[in-house]
């Protein structure tokens, strides 16, 4: 990573950046949709600029197991005192997006770089898994939001926790399902994608230092 460019990136985009209240897919979530995020945020092309360019070229040298080609903008957030984003799933209720699913197939997973984190606060959180990560600037965290049968894991409910102190601001790429079957391993016995399996690879990178993730 490197940090001064992605510093420049940041400046330039975060001028463009609007107070977003923004809806999520309220998709079993249960929160009501004008409270659901409170950030600045933008889309940004994957090669769209010099940094990001790396950053998306770093990732996909490591993460070998995604096709991120098969993934969305990235979405980055910058997230200002009390700003979150409530629990929520990344993956896309197939009734309500219809034409994307139909298309790209849900999203498979989610990596999320972390370009800044706040002093106090707005660590990343899955309930259910009674997890908490306190990452690092340049950690990536990735996990898979979808079953090998391709139906939705509700134990990846999640939430960015309000920001006490700082600004956090990170990157995430929601890749879809459409072109992992050449990456991820099929499973002898069924006809879907093995899951199971996505962290082998990713964790015998030798780029390894890059995916640190910090867990309590
Ligand atoms: O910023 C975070 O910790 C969570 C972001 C998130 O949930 C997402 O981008 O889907
Ligand atoms: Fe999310």
């Amino acid at each position: 990573m490197r940090k001064r460019n992605q510093r420049k990136e940041l400046r330039r985009f975060k001028s463009t950046m609007l107070l977003d209240k923004r809806p999520i897919d309220n998709f079993q979530t249960g929160s009501p949709q004008h409270e659901a995020v409170l950030t600045n945020g933008t889309w940004i092309a994957h090669r769209r600029s010099k940094s990001f360019r790396q950053i998306y070229t770093q990732l996909q040298r490591n993460i070998l197991a995604l096709d991120l080609r098969s993934s969305e903008h990235w979405q980055v957030l910058s997230y200002n005192k009390e700003g979150h984003y409530a629990p929520h799933y990344d993956y896309m209720n197939p009734k309500t997006n219809n034409a994307i699913v139909n298309l790209a197939g849900n999203r498979i997973a989610t990596v999320l770089v972390i370009l800044q984190t706040a002093k106090l606060g707005g660590t990343t959180v899955f309930p259910k898994l009674g997890v908490n990560i306190r990452p690092k600037i340049g950690d990536v965290i990735v996990w898979i939001n979808i079953l090998p049968n391709s139906l939705a894991d509700h134990d990846t409910l999640h939430a960015a926790c309000p920001i006490l102190d700082g600004v956090k601001i990170g990157a995430t790429l929601w890749v879809h399902e459409y072109h992992q079957e050449q990456r991820l391993r099929c499973s002898i016995d069924s006809e879907y994608f093995n899951t199971e399996r996505f962290f082998k690879p990713f964790l015998s990178a030798a780029d390894y230092q890059l995916t640190r993730q910090y867990f309590d």
